[in-house]
Formats: C-alpha cells, structure tokens, sequence
C-alpha cells in the first residue's frame, strides 16, 4: 500500500536528485500532489517504480552552440534536448529560444509535455529542447547561422520515428526552416517528418500556426458550456501577443467573447472596443515590433500601460499564453476581486502555485495548460500523420480534428476528475488521465 508520507518521501527523493531546477521541481510537485488517489488504486504502478521511473528522463543532452555574429565576433551559447518519456511514441515536444532556458526550464517542459501528450490520445512521447540564445534585436542571417550550428549536433539525436522537435517561445516557421534546412543538407534526406510546424509549402499542415491558441478557445469555451456559461459577451484578457496569444484572441472573438487586453514584456494594451488581432498580427508576425505601437496605429480609442501586468484589467476570463510562472498570487488576488470566471493556461505552467491554490479556494474554473494548450501538439501529431501518408488536408478538416480532440481532451479532464472524487478539478482530472495512459503502455513494456 502507498500512503501519502510515501508519495512525499519519493516527491523529495526526486528534487533532492536534480537540486537548482526550479521549475521542474514545481511541475514534479503540481504531478505527486494529485496521483495519490491513482497510486493507491494500481498498486502495480508502484512496485514497477513508475512514478520514479516517470520523473527521470530517458536521455538528456547539452551541447555547445558556436556561431559567428553579423560584426565577426564568435558567439557560445548552450543547446538542449531532454528526451523525457517515449511510451507513447516518438519523443515530442517543442524547442525555446529564450536567455532563461536552463536544464530546469527545459526539463520541466518536458515533463508537462509527457502528461500533455499522452492526454491528445494521439502516439507522441514526450521531450523538450532549447537554447539560452536571445533572438531579440538578432538579424535573419544571425538567425540563420545560429539554427544552423544548433542542428549541426542536434541532428544527430532526431528522427520521424526517435524525436521530433517543434517551435515554442522564440521559435517559429522562419526557425523551423532554417532547421529543417540544415537536417537536409547533414543527412541527405527529405524527411518531413523529423520536424513540426513546417511552412505549408514544405511539408506543414494547415491550422498547426492556429492551432495552440484555438485550441486553449475551444478549451475554455467547453470548460464554461460545461458549467452552464458561455464566452458570449464575456470581457477576455490575455498576456503574450505571440503565436499562441494571437489566435487564442481570434478564436475567443469568433466564439463571441470580446478581447480587451494583451501584453508583451514591455507592458500591456487595453481596448475597450475589442483588440483588432489583424493590427497585432501585423506589429508582431510581420514586422515583429513591440506592442507599444498598437494605440499608435488603431482607429480604437487603445491605450499602452508599460511596465506592468495585464492582470489588473477586471474580466470574466484570463488565458494567460506568455510563459512559466507570468500570473503570481497578487494577479490572482486582483482577478478573483474583478469577479473573474475562468482562467485557462495557454502557455506552460504560466500560474505560480500560490495562485492556483487561490483560484482553487475560490472555486474559479481552471483548466491546466496541459489540457487547454494541449491542441498545439496535438495538430503536430495530425503533421506528422499527413507526412508520413505524403497527404495534406484542407484547413475546415483540420480544424474539425483539432476541435473534436480538444472537446475530447475537456471530457477526460472532466469525467475522470468526477471518477476520482475531485468533481470540477480539471487539474487532478488533467494529471490522472495523462499520466494512467503513460503508466499503462510503460507496464506494458517491463522494466526499462
Ligand atoms: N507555440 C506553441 O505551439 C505552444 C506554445 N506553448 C507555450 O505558450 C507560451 C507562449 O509561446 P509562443 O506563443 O509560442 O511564444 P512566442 O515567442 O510566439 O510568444 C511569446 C510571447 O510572450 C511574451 N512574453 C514573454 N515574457 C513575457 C512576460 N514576462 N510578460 C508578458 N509577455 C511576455 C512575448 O513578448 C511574446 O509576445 C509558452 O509558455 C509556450 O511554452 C504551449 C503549447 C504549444
Ligand atoms: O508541437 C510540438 O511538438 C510542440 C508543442 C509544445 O512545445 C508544447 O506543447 O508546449
């Protein structure tokens, strides 16, 4: 029998093995404080060891970056790819491009990404990767250069049916390119299916750019139908003005919720009449500038508050799409006193413990990102699939995959939190589910 005094003592059994990594320590925690109920009914899964077996990754690699910028100088940076879980296929998960990409970022990443993906129901492990390069103010052919050297090691370790990356924070289709360029040339293979998030003219499916933030819509637009509300005429406020940012708006004002706030990290816009997402497109897709331009340039009456969090804008919905640990217990605090309704997590990890906790207590509806930004991964798995059949399906089709396997992904969240005692509790119902799947395929394959 395991009690909860043992499923602590393994918890810190696990931190104290990877000591400074923040972040993955928080992801480890969010996982050991809601699978006790799943523990104690499979009394197998803890004699195979799979919950220590879960949080130590299959394989990692660090790497070194080299790479000559625009003025001669030679530059370092450090690679990463955690290679976390591959019971349920390929290892597969995104790759960051960000100054704060450590170990601890990337592993907790990474650890999401296994639950996330087992939850899509769809064959993907899954694994993590990076670099702490900073592609802000970096020209295309630094960009270039640098995704080239990054491959250069990387290739060595990917493959359609080993690994396969994707983008995430820092990384889009002009990265994804020049990666996928670089794999060609190294291994003198067109295989498209080594990577996601490809341009449409070689090799990518429609709706994957889409995808992450219509599906976090669609996630919190289920949550809310579920629980007798609707999205119709709800004030929504989101942080990021990314890829994910960016089509959570367009999706929410589809669905009839007005979007009246986004930020990026110098600050946040607000406006009243609703964000016009083409001219957010526009500043950060096209020209990638910062958000400040915007009440420059709208016809709306907009202004840009720099510095500080869009959480004290009062709505009835948050999707916080930026990054880990962006909505803290003072944000909390603010949105559950300006009578917020559900918070829905675009981006990984984007609330601190503290305002889970806070939301929880005051019976807010949560939707974790491994369920509501679930459908980024899940449309990389529908790329893949079109790869490997040499197919490419239209953009209503796609679309309707991503919608089903969301509204899918809702109902597991939700029946299998009500089967385990925790009715409304998308995070235990998130988490069991995810990890049951995993659990089940490891036991499966004996002690590897
Ligand atoms: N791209 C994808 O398909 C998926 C992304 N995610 C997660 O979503 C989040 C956002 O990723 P993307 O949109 O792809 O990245 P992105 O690089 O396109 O956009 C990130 C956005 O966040 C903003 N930002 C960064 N730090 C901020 C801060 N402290 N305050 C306010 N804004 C800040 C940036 O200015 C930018 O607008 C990340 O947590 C990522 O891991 C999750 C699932 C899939
Ligand atoms: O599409 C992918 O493989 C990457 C998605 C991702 O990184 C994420 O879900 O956080």
């Amino acid at each position: 029998m395991t009690t909860n005094n043992d499923l602590v003592e393994l918890k810190n059994r696990v931190i104290e093995r990877s000591p400074a990594e923040q972040e993955f320590h928080q992801a480890v925690e969010t996982i050991f404080d809601t699978l006790e109920p799943v523990i104690r009914k499979h009394p197998d899964y803890a004699q195979a060891k799979l919950l220590e077996r879960i949080c130590e990754p299959e394989r990692q690699i660090i790497f070194r970056v080299p790479w000559v910028d625009d003025q001669g100088y030679v530059q370092i940076n450090r690679g990463y790819r955690v290679e976390f879980n591959s019971a349920l296929g390929p290892y597969k998960g995104g790759l960051r491009f960000h100054p704060s990409v450590t170990l601890g970022v990337v592993k907790f990443l990474g650890f999401e990404q296994i639950f996330k993906n087992s939850l899509t129901g769809l064959p993907i492990g899954g694994g993590k990767g990076g670099a702490d390069f900073d592609p802000k103010d970096k020209s295309d052919n630094e960009i270039m250069h640098f995704c080239q050297s990054f491959m250069t090691e990387l290739h060595r370790h990917i493959g359609e049916y080993t690994d396969v990356p994707a983008g995430d924070i820092g990384v889009g289709t002009r990265e994804i390119g020049y990666l996928f360029g670089q794999y060609k040339r190294l291994t003198n293979r067109y295989e498209s299916g080594v990577l996601t998030g490809k341009g449409l003219y070689w090799g990518g499916a429609r709706v994957r750019t889409e995808a992450t933030g219509y599906g976090t819509a669609y996630f919190v637009n289920e949550m809310l139908s579920a629980h007798g509300n609707g999205l119709d005429d709800r004030d929504v406020v989101v942080s990021g003005s990314g890829n994910v940012a960016i089509y959570a708006m367009k999706k929410i004002q589809e669905l009839g919720g007005r979007v009246i706030a986004c930020s990026d990290s110098s600050g946040y816009i607000h406006d009243s009449a609703g964000i016009d997402v083409e001219l957010i497109k526009q500043i950060k897709e096209v020209e990638r500038g910062r958000i400040s331009e915007y009440p420059k340039r709208s016809h709306h009456n907009a202004t840009f508050v720099p510095g500080r969090a869009v959480w004290e804008v009062p709505c009835h919905v948050a999707l916080p799409c930026a990054t880990q640990n962006e909505l803290d217990a003072h944000a909390a605090k603010n949105l559950i006193k300006n009578d917020v309704i559900a918070v829905a997590e675009g981006a990984n990890m984007p609330c601190t413990p503290e305002a889970v906790e806070l939301f929880r207590d005051a019976g807010i509806l949560f939707g974790p990102g491994k369920a509501a930004n679930a459908g980024g991964v899940a449309t990389s798995a529908l790329e893949m699939q079109q790869n490997a059949s040499r197919d490419s399906w239209t953009f209503e089709y796609s679309e309707s995959r991503l919608k089903e396997i969301m509204t899918n992904i809702h109902a597991n969240c939700y029946e299998t939190a009500e089967e385990y005692g925790r009715p409304g509790d998308y995070i235990s119902g998130a988490n069991i589910a995810g990890f049951t799947r995993v659990a089940e395929a490891m036991l499966a394959f004996g002690v590897i």
